[in-house]
């Protein structure tokens, strides 16, 4: 028995033994692939699982912006066998992302992506054929000037938005209007579908799918999968197992999300009913001979990854800049009296107005610059050994652009407040009240990424958001909600954690700021 004990302790000191000299041999392989070139700094890591512990799950870029400190602008880590190379700064970032593009376009392999039926998401192809494919028809679709063409639909769903704040003022109620706003511009801009109610089968399709794929992949369960994808293949019933059901309804609802609106754009333009989309426009386009299966493939993937990638981010944008009015009444009154002066109290905006309005601008700004709802954006890959400023970066290393560390945490002028301030002043010129000269365009914001893999969104994005604060803003009041004995509700500005962030559930009231501001939406409604 004693001997049976001592053969396992043997065999096990072995095989860890024979672990290490193995994770040693090739650490040393490698080395000698750098031609003696250091990798960027970094804290040493443990044998096998790396820094896997050095990292706060909840907010790595915390970590990250920490790592400055001791390691300056670029930092390097290892997750399990993974390497990583942190990007702390814009000019690293820019230098890297932006300026050597063919070598950091590529995406890291997720395996979770193909477990959940996601892997036709634009945002997690490798940079390949394939990515080509769909950046083009984005490209096509989504560029500047064809966003132009958007800004009626965008204002009418803007107004519906009013009409249904107006209609259901309650503290609990604000959230799922903001929500159907952004699902029903995505697949009215996307597919011309009129999405009329949260239970809508094609809104709970995505919606359900989203939910799914952000509680389900978690970075550290992407790392664990990626270092032991064995794991992937366990049968669902399996202890610890629970995310292979998820996978499987995943899939289900990948497979509708990807073909049940498509086919409704079909047969809407042969029954000559369709609206103009983004689907509509690509389908009128080519012609048959065109419209291969890879093609049609193309078109599929690329239309739901719309929703995929637009939805989400676009909600926690608008839930914070709710948050930022409910904690500033001063910042609404602002905003309110410009608008005023404008728009002379009697009216909604429209797009023509924005140049007139410099301050709602700057509150666009603000709410990009206070809260990052991509900290860490979405990881970059190398597709080729790279060398920057005498560090090696390997190739298949993954790049962490720590987009909170370059907004929130550089030096501001003196005479601006701290950065966890909101304060969309610091945007403009105090003695002239419009934008600093040095204000870049919305669209070229850290928030929406890097190099070639830039949002293809972002344009459309920059308008929702313009129009949807500016009529918000025009016509209400965002106020404290109140407790049944009349006392205000706190709200404690916190955020939830992942690859996106969003606040916390919070509650506050919504209501019109006069008579004439209710009239002005019903009349808008045209009821
Ligand atoms: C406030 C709203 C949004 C934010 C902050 C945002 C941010 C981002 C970021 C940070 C990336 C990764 C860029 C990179 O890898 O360097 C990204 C990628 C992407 N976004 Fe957005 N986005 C928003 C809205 C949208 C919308 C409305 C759409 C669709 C119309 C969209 C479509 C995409 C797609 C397809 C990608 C993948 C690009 C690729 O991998 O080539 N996004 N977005």
């Amino acid at each position: 028995m004693l001997n049976d004990g001592l053969r396992w302790i043997d065999c096990a000191c072995a095989l860890v033994g024979a672990c290490l000299a193995y994770n040693w041999l090739s650490e040393k392989r490698k080395r000698r692939a750098r031609g003696g070139l250091p990798l960027p700094p970094g804290p040493r890591g443990l044998p096998f699982v790396g820094n896997i512990f050095d990292i706060d799950p909840g907010r790595p870029w915390e970590t990250y912006t920490e790592w400055t400190k001791q390691y300056g602008e670029i930092a390097y880590m290892k997750l399990f066998s993974q390497d990583v190379i942190v990007l702390n700064s814009e000019r690293v970032v820019r230098s890297l992302i932006d300026q050597r593009s063919a070598i950091y376009s590529d995406r890291p392999e997720v395996p979770t992506n193909k477990l959940f039926g996601a892997d036709f998401n634009t945002a997690f192809l490798p940079y390949d054929d394939e990515w080509k494919l769909h950046r083009k028809l984005f490209h096509n679709t989504l560029h500047a000037e064809t966003c132009i063409s958007y800004q009626p639909l965008i204002l009418q769903r803007v107004h519906i938005l009013l009409g249904d704040l107006l209609k259901n003022p309650g503290s609990a109620s604000f959230e799922p209007h903001l929500r159907m706003f952004t699902a029903s511009i995505i697949l009215a801009v996307t597919y011309g579908y009129q999405a009329v109610a949260w239970s809508d089968d094609l809104v709970q399709c995505a919606a359900k799918l989203v939910k799914l794929l952000i509680d389900a992949l978690p970075p550290h369960r992407a790392a664990v999968l990626g270092a032991f994808p064995i794991l992937t293949r366990l049968p669902t019933w399996f202890p610890g197992a629970g995310f292979l059901r998820d996978a499987v309804k995943g899939r289900e609802l990948a497979r509708h999300a990807l073909e049940d609106p498509f086919e409704y754009v079909k047969q809407q333009m042969a029954a000559g009913t369709a609206s103009r989309s983004m689907v509509s426009d690509l389908l009128t386009e080519v012609d048959e001979k065109q419209l291969t299966p890879e093609m049609e493939r193309a078109m599929k993937a690329m239309a739901s990854t719309v929703f995929l990638a637009g939805f989400d981010t676009s909600s926690s944008f608008m839930f914070t800049f709710i948050l930022a009015m409910r904690m500033h009444p001063d910042v609404q009154r602002r905003a309110q009296a410009e608008m005023d002066a404008v728009l002379g109290g009697g009216r909604l905006p429209t797009f023509e107005d924005r140049p007139s309005l410099p301050y709602i601008e700057a509150i666009i700004r603000e709410v990009l610059r206070w809260q990052i709802i991509l900290p860490l954006s979405l990881p970059h890959a190398t597709s080729s050994d790279d060398v920057f400023e005498g560090y090696f970066i390997p190739k298949g290393a993954m790049v962490l652009p720590n987009v909170w560390a370059m907004v929130r945490c550089v030096p501001l002028p003196p005479n601006q407040p701290p950065a966890d301030v909101f304060e969309p002043a610091r945007h403009l010129d105090p003695s002239t009240g419009q934008l600093l000269p040095e204000q870049n365009a919305i669209t070229g914001h850290p928030q929406f990424g890097f190099g070639r893999r830039v949002c293809p969104g972002r344009f459309l994005s920059e308008a929702t958001m313009w129009a949807a604060i500016a009529s918000i803003l025009a016509v209400f009041d965002v106020c404290p909600a109140l407790d049944g004995e009349g006392r205000e509700v706190p709200v404690s500005g916190e955020y939830s954690t992942g690859i996106s962030i969003r606040p916390l559930p919070f509650e506050c009231e919504i209501r019109p700021r006069s008579k004439k501001a209710e009239q002005i939406i019903l009349e808008a409604l045209d009821v």
